[in-house]
């Protein structure tokens, strides 16, 4: 397994990144924990010295009264306990600056990801992939980047040290204990690429993983789960993704269980030697007792200073591919051009024309759209209509500015679409969508997402309901509009309350995404795509009495397979294969006895006949 590289200069400039992410984060935590590093890594030394002066001291190897004696024992209480409470101290200022680094860290994810006006990028499975990476592990970087770069400077601190002590009390055996842990540095570092190779490998893995556990205990598949009996064919699916997953890190383990083993035989050696040489060298009087003592403090300080520190290395280059995650989406460029000095846009007088437009989700899809001239008039409904993955819902996304044609343009009142900021153009539209959302919030808040500065106008967002035809079944909630329209999770005084959250049925979410739509009624275009389709008869028969109403005057593009729903529009505009086929009114497409004729024909005959209707 060969391990990911990043190219140096990638590497420096995203360790510098992640430390000022994590300065700017906490500056006095940053401060405290590299004081606190410093002092941990002194620490063992300094205890191990003194252990050799009061040791040398009582034995009468080295002079010194008795006052020294006391002072140097109440030094060596000192140190020691300051080696007791230092570890503590600094977890606990670790955690809080790694609390302040994750805030900052979801901060500027959230506003890359806001920065993303379009959908192109956030539809791009690999981008996705990077996108769950960072959102799941972005503060990973910067806080495992400093723990192990402060970690990496206390075993250094440790290393020189007790190397420092022991060259100078044997040379041989200082320079013999630095050589056997060449070895140990040179294994380890194979191995931290191994690892980091392996996480990389891993994600394939636990992203399938998660997905089948999700199958498994999510409400959305719960149904077809029990009914198509789907529970021991996922089940197996989800463990065979484990077991891939567990048998690369066997591998893994076992390469590093042999390594481990045969160098610490190493270590353990050399070490041994060493004490066999410390031993006689103080019996024939060439060492003082607590040279001894500083000696078998001092070999396994070196080890484990030495061990500490490449698994830090390790760490770090681990920390730095984490990093690589948010920094690319970091650094994404906006999936759609937005002009520096954008044009405000003005309300709508004439129309929306769609010039020639050629559209395709990437250059590895096929055309969807191929060379739609449309005009949609201000002040007049527009009715489009076609078979499924004609291309509807792909021309709303335009007219939207979800993404921008390829080929050709869209002109409001004669300005292209591009020359204005999407936000500005999105305020002046309303949609209902026909993939409305519907979020685990109160009623009155599904509402309200569709314009947030009615969140605290009641009377705005029963208008809006009341026009949906959901008034009533939201008023009579447990809770009214304040009832979690949810049962995932409760809030607040909810909490104990399982009467607080409700499940709606397919109809009435449909009305509540109607209402979202009704609170931007008064907008420039209203998009209706698919409005009824989840009512039941009467209720839609209904509602297009109510839509024709709100329409009267305003510019509105309606989408519908229900042809009786739409016969009244203004134009009506039949899409087929990514062109514009018929376009008309009713009558006049009737007459014409085209595909739109066609099919009326054929749903009219099915509601009268009982045939089933095609679309
Ligand atoms: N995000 C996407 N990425 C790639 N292809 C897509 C995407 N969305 C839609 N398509 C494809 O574009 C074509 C048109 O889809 P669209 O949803 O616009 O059709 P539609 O006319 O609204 O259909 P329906 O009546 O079923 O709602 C289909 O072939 C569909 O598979």
């Amino acid at each position: 397994m060969t391990g990911p590289r990043l190219a140096p200069r990638q590497a420096v400039r995203h360790a510098r990144e992640a430390l000022g992410l994590t300065w700017r984060a906490a500056p006095g935590g940053t401060a405290g924990d590299v004081v606190l590093a410093v002092l941990a890594g002194l620490t063992p030394v300094l205890v191990a010295w003194l252990t050799k002066l009061v040791l040398d001291g009582l034995t009468g190897e080295r002079p010194g009264g008795g006052a020294s004696l006391a002072l140097l024992g109440v030094g060596l209480a000192v140190a020691a306990a300051a080696g007791v409470v230092l570890p503590h101290v600094r977890a606990y200022v670790e955690r809080e600056r790694d609390r302040a680094v994750t805030r900052l860290v979801r901060r500027r994810l959230h506003d890359a990801v806001l920065r993303l006006v379009g959908l192109v990028r956030l539809e791009d499975p690999e981008f996705q992939d990077r996108l769950q990476a960072a959102q799941q592990t972005g503060h990973l970087g910067p806080t495992q980047l400093t723990g192990n770069a402060l970690g990496a400077v206390q075993s250094l601190l440790a290393l020189g040290g007790f190397l420092g002590v022991l060259l100078v009390l044997s040379p041989v055996i200082g320079l013999l204990v630095l050589v056997a842990a060449l070895p140990t540095l040179w294994m380890q570092l194979r191995l931290n690429r191994a690892r980091a190779a392996m996480v990389l490998h891993l994600e394939h893995f636990q992203r399938r993983d998660l997905f089948f556990a999700q199958l498994l205990v999510g409400v959305p598949a719960a149904k077809e789960v029990r009914l198509f009996g789907l529970g021991r064919f996922f089940g197996d699916r989800m463990l065979d993704e484990l077991h891939g997953m567990h048998r690369v890190e066997q591998r893994l383990d076992r390469r590093e269980l042999r390594a481990q083993g045969l160098l610490g035989l190493l270590g353990a050696g050399v070490a041994g030697a060493g004490v066999v040489y410390a031993v006689a060298a103080a019996a024939a009087g060439r060492l003082t007792p607590g040279d001894v003592v500083i000696y078998l403090a001092a070999v396994p300080g070196v080890q484990g200073a030495l061990g500490g520190l490449v698994g830090q290395l390790g760490a770090i280059h681990r920390a730095l591919l984490l990093f690589d995650h948010y920094d690319q989406v970091r650094r994404a460029e906006p999936d759609l051009p937005v002009p520096a000095g954008a044009r405000p846009v003005p309300p709508l007088r004439e129309g929306i024309e769609l010039r020639d437009v050629w559209f395709r989700y990437s250059p590895r899809h096929p055309w969807v759209l191929r060379g739609v001239d449309l005009f949609l008039p201000a002040g007049g409904t527009t009715a489009l209509v076609g078979l499924n993955g004609a291309g509807k819902s792909t021309l709303v996304k335009l007219l939207c500015r979800f993404y921008d044609p390829e080929r050709g343009t869209i002109r409001w009142d004669g300005t292209d679409l591009r020359e204005f900021d999407p936000a500005a153009l999105r305020e002046r539209l309303g949609a209902v969508f026909q993939d409305f959302m519907p979020y685990d919030l109160s009623a009155a808040e599904n509402i309200a997402v569709g314009d947030l500065t009615a969140r605290d106008d009641r009377e705005r967002l029963r208008a809006a309901a009341r026009q949906a035809g959901v008034d009533e079944a939201l008023t009579a909630l447990p809770r009214g509009y304040d009832t979690l329209l949810t049962r995932i999770f409760f809030d607040g005084p909810d909490r104990d309350d399982p009467q607080a959250g409700v499940v709606l049925s397919g109809g009435q979410w449909q009305r509540v995404a109607l209402a979202r739509g009704f609170l931007r009624a008064d907008r420039d275009l209203l998009i209706l795509d698919e409005p009824s389709s989840g009512l039941d008869a009467e209720a839609e028969h209904d509602l297009h009495a109510r839509l024709r109403e709100l329409r009267r005057g305003r510019t509105s593009l309606l989408i519908s397979h229900r042809l009786n729903a739409v016969r009244d529009a203004d134009t009506i505009v039949v899409l087929a294969d990514g062109r514009i086929a018929e376009h008309g009114r009713h009558d006049d497409l009737l007459a014409a006895g085209g595909g739109y004729a066609r099919l009326f024909t054929l749903q009219a005959r099915g509601y009268r006949e009982g045939t089933p209707a095609p679309v």
